[in-house]
């Protein structure tokens, strides 16, 4: 596997080809003395412009962690995090919500919509929130984007799970945010909806050069990505370019193997408990 960190080591002069995503030296510590948790341990990555990275590692590695980080929701305990060329730590609450509205979109396993709103009440209410309205013709260009078109006036109890989840994703791009941030996205859907929603992401970062990162569990998922990065014990220990089902599958086969036996190294006395 490659090195995770490609941040230029000499910088650019050009500012769309800086990483979109830059996380520096982060790390985010939970507990106190007696029942500390490293979920986050050094972590450097720079993530590209217009490029879909998944996030794997097995239960625990630190995954959602490094989301909430990486998107603000959460503040490392060391370290910087740069989004959009902004540094995060330099955002009271206030603005960091402002900013996560504005700049950053979500999609959760979770779609989380207001089932008493329609389709378009639903994709405008963050824009509403915000006390502003979305650019003339976008609305109907995400809902076209995400193949809704026909169903402006639905509400979500009326919509398959898979509908539902276009819904937030045009949610998310609605406001055309330097980066979507997923959880996995398409952990409650089945395989053939799920492939909808991947293949959906996907155009929008071919077509639309949207950013994406995305948490998965599931190497089918990571395969529509441009890159898998992995994590073991909060520390990122490399990344697939191009990655195949099979070389994700085996990665995460061989970082199984290697959390247990360092779980077990932890225990003291590689008794099982
Ligand atoms: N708020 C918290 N307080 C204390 N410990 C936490 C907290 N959030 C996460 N942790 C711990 O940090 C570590 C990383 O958790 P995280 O949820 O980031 O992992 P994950 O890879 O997303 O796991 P999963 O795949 O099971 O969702 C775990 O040991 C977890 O128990």
């Amino acid at each position: 596997m490659k090195n995770p960190d490609r941040t230029p080591v000499n910088g650019t002069q050009d500012p769309q080809a800086e990483p979109v995503v830059r996380l520096g030296c982060v790390s985010r510590v939970y507990g106190g003395a007696k029942n500390r948790v490293t979920a986050l341990d050094d972590v450097s990555i720079g993530l590209e412009r217009g490029t879909f990275t998944a996030v794997m590692g097995p239960s625990g590695s630190g995954k959602s962690t490094f989301l909430h980080c990486a998107a603000g929701l959460d503040r490392p305990t060391s370290g910087a995090v740069h989004l959009d060329g902004v540094d995060l730590a330099s955002l009271r609450e206030k603005a960091l919500t402002t900013f996560r509205r504005e700049r950053i979109g979500f999609v959760f396993q979770a779609f989380n919509l207001m089932p008493a709103l329609n389709v378009v009440d639903n994709i405008t209410l963050p824009l509403r929130l915000a006390g502003t309205r979305p650019e003339k013709g976008v609305v109907d260009e995400v809902l076209e984007q995400v193949g809704l078109s026909g169903k402006r006036r639905s509400r979500p109890g009326e919509l398959s799970g898979g509908q539902q989840q276009r819904v937030a994703l045009a949610r998310a791009l609605v406001t055309r945010p330097a980066v979507i941030f997923g959880d996995e996205p398409t952990g409650a859907l089945d395989t053939r909806t799920a492939a909808e929603v991947l293949t959906l992401l996907r155009q929008s970062v071919d077509v639309a050069g949207q950013t994406i990162v995305m948490v998965t569990h599931d190497p089918v998922a990571a395969a529509y990505a441009d890159r898998v990065v992995f994590l073991a014990d909060g520390r990122l220990i490399g990344a697939l370019d191009r990655p195949s089902v099979e070389q994700v599958t085996e990665q995460m086969q061989q970082l199984g193997t290697w959390s247990e036996s360092f779980a077990l190294r932890q225990s003291g006395d590689g008794v099982r408990r």
